[in-house]
């Protein structure tokens, strides 16, 4: 299709939105806009420049058979914490109160603009770390870890709490979720972390880090290597965690069943960023 460079920029901006990380060759674009290589380059060259100055990313070249064009979606730090920060006004209320000091976000975890602000932040947290794909464990991880793995453009691998037989042949490992206190089973499909994969691990919640830690165990029955591990909120309580090395974009400092009072604030990621 032929088109003006205004509609062309435009139309490359979309390809570039809605396919992260993925490699073009300049040839397709020149096919698909029936226009030369030089002129498709002169528009890649605008657009790097303006993802760069608004912060929204780099348009990069890679050579090789698996090279091409691609866009790699960033976020400024500041931009992150602006809407953390407003995201945690909306949790941090006592009607989200639940029996047992947790926290009722399934509201959220369903609306798709607050899945979508929470899987660009890990997707810039674990942007450098080249994860192959994402592990969560069922159920309300899976949101975050599927819009996550959207804009690293990986797979997402979720993690079962007991025997499917739709799974096939599974390997299963025990841990200590501090949600329930008590032992309990995961299982995970054989095909379906390959040897030597680096891996990510997701999840909503962190009280204990007993389920993040049967991940981990999870893990090294397939011979992969957990390259970094988010959560959406922390417990602050217990402070001595089953894991060590994650992140979490929100902590839940303070909750009173009885006072009804509730403190949520911004978790370890922006810690790091802090003066
Ligand atoms: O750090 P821990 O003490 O192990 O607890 C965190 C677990 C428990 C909770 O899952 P559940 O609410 O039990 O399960 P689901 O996500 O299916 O609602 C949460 O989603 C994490 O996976």
């Amino acid at each position: 299709m032929k088109l003006k460079r205004s509609a062309r920029i435009a139309e490359l901006t979309r390809i570039f939105i809605e396919n992260p990380r993925t490699p073009f060759q300049l040839s397709y674009f020149s096919e698909q806009f029936d226009v030369a290589k030089s002129s498709i380059s002169e528009d890649i060259a605008i657009l790097e420049e303006y993802f760069r100055e608004r912060g929204l990313g780099e348009v990069i070249t890679t050579a090789g058979a698996s090279g091409g064009v691609k866009y790699i979606p960033r976020l400024k730090i500041e931009e992150a914490r602006e809407w953390m920060l407003h995201e945690i006004e909306r949790l941090a209320v006592p009607e989200r109160i639940l029996p047992g000091g947790f926290l009722y976000m399934s509201d959220l975890l369903g609306e798709t603009s607050f899945i979508r602000g929470v899987g660009k932040i890990f997707a810039e947290a674990f942007a450098e770390v080249k994860a192959d794909m994402i592990l969560t464990v069922e159920t309300k991880g899976i949101p975050i870890a599927l819009a996550t793995a959207l804009y690293l453009n990986i797979p997402m691998v979720v993690v079962r709490r007991d025997n499917k037989v739709t799974e096939g042949t599974t390997v299963s490992v025990n841990y200590v979720s501090g949600s329930s206190g008590r032992i309990q089973t995961m299982s995970l499909s054989r095909r379906s972390v390959p040897q030597n994969s680096r891996v990510l691990i997701l999840d909503d919640f962190m009280k204990a880090g007993g389920t993040t830690k049967g991940m981990i165990n999870m893990l090294k029955e397939f011979h992969a290597e957990c390259v970094g591990v988010g959560v959406l909120v922390e417990m602050a309580e217990p402070v001595e965690k089953l894991v060590t090395d994650y992140i979490s974009l929100a902590k839940l400092s303070e909750v009173d069943e009885v006072k009804q009072t509730i403190s949520v604030e911004l978790g370890s990621f922006f810690k790091i960023f802090e003066k």
